[in-house]
């Protein structure tokens, strides 16, 4: 199973968060190949400048492409809150899932409203550095409920 994350981020390899995301993907290494690709540019640093709504669209436009190639699964604050036993079954059976974690604007609604599904991690805002490393914790653990690992009691 392959497993892709789509973060609107610079690269950053030192980043603070990096060695538990690295963590975690090892974790996951026995049951899916988890990818991270962070996605900036030009475009969306000028679009950020610019404003809330063109930062969006900007985020749209370097996304789009990625959509339709597996199972498109959004991080929205405004999207479904889950169990982990229900985050493991949108994992379950599928040969490439996507993750898509917007910039500091969040997603546009159509963007939201045409993927296969919204999840919410809670109605707090998280930093998209913070969402990417529950993210991990929870690609994991729901492996491991798909599994029977011991990691989810
Ligand atoms: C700084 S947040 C954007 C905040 C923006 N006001 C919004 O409502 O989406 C950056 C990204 O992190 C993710 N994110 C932040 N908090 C989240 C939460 N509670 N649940 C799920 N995803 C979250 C989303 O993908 C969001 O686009």
């Amino acid at each position: 199973m392959k497993i892709n994350i789509y973060i609107v981020d610079k690269k950053g390899k030192k980043e603070l968060y990096e060695p538990l995301v690295e963590h975690y993907r090892k974790l996951c290494r026995p049951w899916a190949q988890v990818e991270v690709h962070e996605i900036f540019g030009k475009e969306i640093a000028r679009a950020q400048d610019q404003g809330p709504a063109q930062a969006q669209k900007s985020y749209t436009q370097a996304l789009e492409r990625f959509r339709g190639s597996g199972y498109d699964i959004v991080l929205d604050p405004e999207g479904r809150e889950v169990t982990s036993e229900a985050f493991a079954e949108l994992l379950k059976d599928r040969q490439v899932v996507n993750f898509y974690i917007g910039g500091a604007y969040g997603f546009e609604r159509s963007f939201v409203h045409t993927s296969d599904k919204s999840v919410s991690f809670g109605r707090i805002t998280l930093s998209h550095k913070l969402v990417k490393v529950v993210l991990m914790e929870q690609i994991f653990r729901g492996l491991s409920i798909i599994h029977h690992h011991p990691y989810h009691k």
